[in-house]
């Protein structure tokens, strides 16, 4: 817009000068006969010049127009470059002298040079006349010459004159243009001064519109955030109302609660005098139980030493004979003759086919025991008998209980069993009996710590089965003290039982870490003797009265006939065990004064279960195969001298603790 203003308002002004510098052009041509003689003024610029000129058209022009023109076109035709050369050009018009008004003559004579007069002297009238004449001539040739040259001028002058009168008619014609430039010009002025207000208004309406849009982006950036703290006032609303909703959901739940409160309260006041009558009637049980604790546990030492003195009148080795059924794949084994002669005493018969022989017809043998366990005993008929002696650990005796036999004959199946727990043996059934026992010690007061151990003799060296790594360190058999006979193995490892579950764990570890092999009896016969020992220690903070008792459970390694073996080594160190066992009940037997308890590992680590204070049961495991006869007879001729051996009184390890 201002561009297209700028453009205009040039047009108008280059329109008004070249109408100017024509007018000038007429004017000069006009007045250029009478400028001969002011050639003194050709020099002075062209606005000199012009003056008169603009004069005479200012005369024509409204006091507004000629505002307008000083105005808007002055200050261009002195200073623009269009101005300038049109500015030249009225210079040179009017320092040129026009060519045709001016004689060339008339400029000869001016620049002749004058000579200087000679002096006539007053006297001389001739040559002052004929100086005269001289100067009267000069002046009549030159007055001639004017005259020629005034015809000359007037001529011109007429010409001028014409031409003076079409410049008039022409600078009517211009002026009459230039009114109408003007007019157009004011028109345009006008026109440009609404524009130049629209330009305004419109300048005036976008700066506010900026101005505006600056505001609306800023409410815009405004509105934004607004928008931002909106979404996150909603999110917040949303969770205040889903809490508001939960929080309402949780006051209608606690109003139902608070009336169930109230009706519980109602109970409760009623459950609170129960209560009181239910304390005061627990306070009369308490102190009636307490009077039947004590009673009880008067009832159970009593119960106890009978126990005791039962088994001291039965005696403190016990043995007990149990014979193996044949298994599905013995079916076809010949058998011999077992008669079962009372609950103590069995018979054995084996008839000699072989008449031709020396020893011919019926071979019959009786034993008496302290019982019998027929084919079809179960495991729990087993221990039910000898759960009597674990109950004496519990008492505080030390206990051992040993399996012994040919190999094959059921003895690591008395003691450890076969899966599932109607197949335990003796060992996880002795332990779960010393639990179960643990619960009612525990109600009189009783506080017990069980440790197990697991070791083996093979080939006489002593294996810790907790220990799986075959670089043990060696074990050996020491005293506890000086005074007794009780004896410890070095570096064995001992762990502490918590439950018959981590018992068990032990146990099946401790089995497959046992030598086993193959013998002609047994496919998986224990090649050596397995010792699983227990130790209780009890404290009772009440009684002021503590004990500790070892139970040991004893699976000894099967004889077996040193012509069958097929590992001689293993099945000599095995016979010789045993026979050093059997020296040594036969030198308990006949009271002899020395025992040879350190001739083997087994005998000395057994040397307190069977000389000392502590109680023996030894399990005798016969089986009925012909082919096994003679062995047979050696198991149960061994068990009847072990049942004649009488130790001296088992006594208990009860002490009495000053301070706990
Ligand atoms: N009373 C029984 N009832 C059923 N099966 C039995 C009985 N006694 C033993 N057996 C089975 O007879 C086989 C041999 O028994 P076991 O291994 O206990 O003999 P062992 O005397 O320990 O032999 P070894 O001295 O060679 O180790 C096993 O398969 C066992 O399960």
């Amino acid at each position: 817009m201002k561009k297209y203003y700028g453009n205009l308002k040039l047009y108008a002004v280059l329109c008004v000068h070249l109408q100017l510098e024509n007018i000038n052009k007429h004017h000069k041509m006009s007045r250029i006969p009478k400028l001969p003689t002011s050639t003194a003024k050709e020099n002075k610029p062209g606005l000199i010049n012009s003056r008169p000129l603009t004069r005479t058209i200012a005369n024509g022009l409204s006091d507004a127009d000629k505002k307008a023109l000083i105005l808007n076109h002055t200050k261009p035709i002195r200073n623009g470059p269009v101005i300038s050369t049109s500015g030249s050009r009225l210079r040179k018009a009017a320092t040129e002298p026009p060519p045709t008004t001016v004689p060339s003559k008339i400029l000869k004579i001016e620049k002749k040079p004058s000579t200087v007069a000679r002096k006539i002297p007053p006297y001389d009238y001739k040559a002052r006349y004929n100086e005269l004449l001289e100067k009267f001539k000069t002046i009549k040739s030159e007055h001639t010459d004017l005259k020629g040259k005034h015809e000359e001028v007037s001529d011109e002058y007429e010409k001028v004159k014409e031409t003076a009168q079409s410049c008039s008619n022409e600078r009517d014609i211009f002026k009459e243009k230039l009114l109408n430039t003007l007019n157009d010009l004011r028109e345009k002025t006008a026109e440009f001064e609404r524009m130049k207000i629209d330009f305004d208004i419109q300048k005036h309406e976008n700066e506010d519109l900026h101005r505006k849009t600056r505001l609306l982006e800023e409410v815009t950036n405004g509105l934004k955030k607004k928008t931002t703290e909106l979404e996150i006032l909603q999110a917040e609303f949303n969770d205040v109302t889903r809490r508001h909703q939960s929080l309402k959901e949780e006051a209608e739940a606690l109003q139902v609660l608070s009336e169930h409160l109230k009706k519980v309260s109602v109970e409760y006041d009623k459950l609170q005098l129960d209560f009181k009558e239910a304390q005061q009637a627990i306070m009369k049980y308490k102190s009636d139980a307490e009077s039947l604790q004590n009673i009880l546990a008067t009832m159970y030492k009593e119960q106890r030493d009978l126990r005791n003195t039962i088994q001291d009148l039965k005696g403190n080795i016990r043995v007990y004979c149990r014979v193996r059924p044949p298994l599905e794949s013995e079916s076809t084994k010949p058998l011999f003759n077992l008669n079962v002669l009372d609950a103590c005493s069995i018979e054995v018969e084996k008839v000699e086919l072989n008449f031709s022989s020396a020893r011919k017809g019926k071979s019959q043998h009786a034993f008496t025991f302290d019982g019998i366990f027929t084919p079809h005993a179960t495991q729990e008929d087993v221990f039910a008998e000898v759960s009597s002696m674990v109950q004496s650990a519990l008492d505080g005796y030390n206990v051992c209980i040993f399996a012994y036999g040919q190999t094959g004959s059921g003895k690591t199946y008395t003691m450890e069993g076969g899966c599932g727990t109607e197949q335990y043996g003796i060992i996880p059934r002795a332990f779960n009996m010393i639990f179960t026992c643990m619960e009612d010690l525990k109600k009189m007061g009783w506080e017990l710590q069980i440790k197990a151990s697991f070791l083996e003799i093979y080939n006489e060296i002593i294996y810790d089965l907790l220990n799986s790594s075959k670089d043990q360190e060696s074990h050996d058999i020491k005293m506890v003290n000086s005074k007794g006979i009780d004896v410890y193995v070095s570096n064995l490892k001992e762990e502490e039982v918590k439950s018959s579950h981590d018992f068990i764990r032990l146990m099946i570890f401790a089995q497959r870490n046992r030598q086993t092999a193959a013998t002609l009896n047994n496919e998986r016969s224990s090649r050596s003797h397995s010792v699983a020992q227990i130790k209780i220690s009890a404290i009772n903070e009440k009684r002021k009265e503590k004990f500790t008792s070892q139970l040991n459970l004893v699976d000894l390694a099967g004889s077996e006939s040193g012509k069958t073996s097929q590992r001689m080594d293993e099945t000599k160190h095995i016979n010789r065990s045993l026979s050093e066992l059997s020296k040594v009940i036969l030198s308990l037997q006949t009271n002899q004064s020395h025992i040879p308890y350190r001739n083997s590992k087994l005998t000395h680590l057994l040397m307190p279960s069977l000389g000392g204070n502590s109680k023996t049961l030894m399990l005798v495991n016969i089986n009925q195969f012909d082919e096994c006869f003679n062995e047979t007879l050696n198991s149960l001729r061994f068990a009847t001298k072990v049942n004649s051996c009488r130790t001296i009184k088992a006594k208990k390890n009860l002490t009495m603790v000053d301070s706990l």
